[in-house]
């Protein structure tokens, strides 16, 4: 139940625009993986999302699932199904209907399109709530029914445009959880418009970072986060460490000293930004494939139970997360240990 499916420079300017809100973007999603778009208002995202599903035409470039162009086809022949921020489930109709709706739409006898929806809504967990009123559910309740609603269509493609952001997290949560049970269970092939890097890292396998219309990066989450292509994927990921310095035969030189590019990495002769996660920082003696710096604490913010420690290492400052409970004071002097395999490199 799950197809490949590939964008090849994919571009949509709508009437009347200066520039194109999606520009030559192109990807290819495997079967059953889960690619989530991410990217800040306005990047695109829900614009590729729609031209996927055929809801918006686009202005040039190809999509392909399983190797077949779909420009032509309408929505409901491309063997996609998509699930939007509102559940927009039909009001006149029960639980169970809302979900039967797709099969009989498509010719499934009544009673067999029911009882394909009840397993459905237990897949969603909500058996037992089939003869219900729309009208009688919560909002996390509503998703569901949205979820098992789209999964009744057997799309190969399941497209998902914000479909969490306006649960509460707890129920964001759940619902991230749920996804991973069909994936596991359904293995569709699953892309996810998101503007919360968290949850990209938590329901995706991989990433494609969206500004401006543009694709700045295709990867997986890890070396998104320790190997950032650019110094505007780093920040829009959330990095906050940018240091300075000038590359030479692979080690960088900075305020920090001497740090070596990690095997396998070739950081190029000349002047480079070092970038390291403020998460990958400890405070502490270095352990082997660390590099331990002086420092003294500049600042100290508590967030909940974790602190942003800011150190300064002659002139340069270190961003380090830590646990709130063993927070340096301002003042103290502090060793910070920097794991070379969480370094990069990047062009100014
Ligand atoms: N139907 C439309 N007509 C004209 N311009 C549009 C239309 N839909 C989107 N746009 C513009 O295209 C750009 C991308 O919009 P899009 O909704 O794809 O971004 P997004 O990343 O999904 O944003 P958000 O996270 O705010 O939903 C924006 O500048 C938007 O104003």
């Amino acid at each position: 139940m799950s197809a490949t499916l590939t964008l090849d420079a994919l571009t949509k300017t709508f009437d009347g625009a200066a520039h194109p809100a999606v520009d030559a973007v192109s990807f290819t999603v495997a079967a059953g993986e889960c690619l989530a778009i991410l990217g800040p208002s306005g990047s695109g995202k829900s614009t590729v999302l729609r031209s996927i599903a055929g809801l918006d035409v686009p202005s040039s470039g190809r999509i392909l699932v399983d190797g077949t162009e779909v420009a032509g086809l309408a929505p409901e022949r491309r063997g996609m199904a998509m699930v939007f921020q509102r559940p927009l489930l039909f009001p006149h109709l029960s639980v169970l209907d809302n979900v039967a709706f797709a099969g009989t739409v498509a010719g499934q006898p009544r009673r067999e399109a029911r009882a394909d929806a009840a397993q459905f809504l237990d897949l969603v967990q909500l058996g037992g709530f089939g003869s219900r009123a729309v009208t009688a559910l919560s909002g996390g309740q509503e998703q569901r029914v949205a979820l098992a609603r789209a999964l009744a269509a057997r799309p190969r493609v399941l497209l998902l445009d914000e479909p969490f952001s306006a649960l509460d997290p707890a129920l964001r949560t759940d619902m991230h959880e749920l996804l991973a049970q069909i994936r596991a269970q359904l293995n569709p092939t699953v892309v996810m418009v998101t503007h919360d890097r968290d949850e990209a890292a938590v329901v995706a396998d991989t990433v494609a970072l969206l500004t401006a219309g543009r694709l700045l990066q295709h990867d997986s989450v890890p070396r998104l986060y320790s190997r950032p292509a650019s110094l505007a994927v780093s920040r829009l990921m959330g990095g906050r460490n940018e240091v300075e310095g000038t590359v030479s035969e692979g080690v960088h030189y900075s305020a920090l000293g001497a740090i070596a590019a990690p095997e396998g990495e070739q950081w190029p002769d000349g002047v480079g930004v070092l970038v390291v996660r403020q998460e990958a920082l400890r405070l502490g003696e270095p352990l082997p494939g660390e590099a331990g710096v002086r420092g003294v604490v500049a600042a100290s913010a508590l967030r909940g139970p974790r602190a942003h420690v800011v150190v300064d290492v002659n002139g340069a400052a270190l961003e380090c997360e830590t646990a709130a409970i063993s927070a340096p004071e301002v003042g103290t002097e502090v060793t910070v240990s920097i794991p070379l395999a969480g370094c990069a490199v990047l062009a100014a």
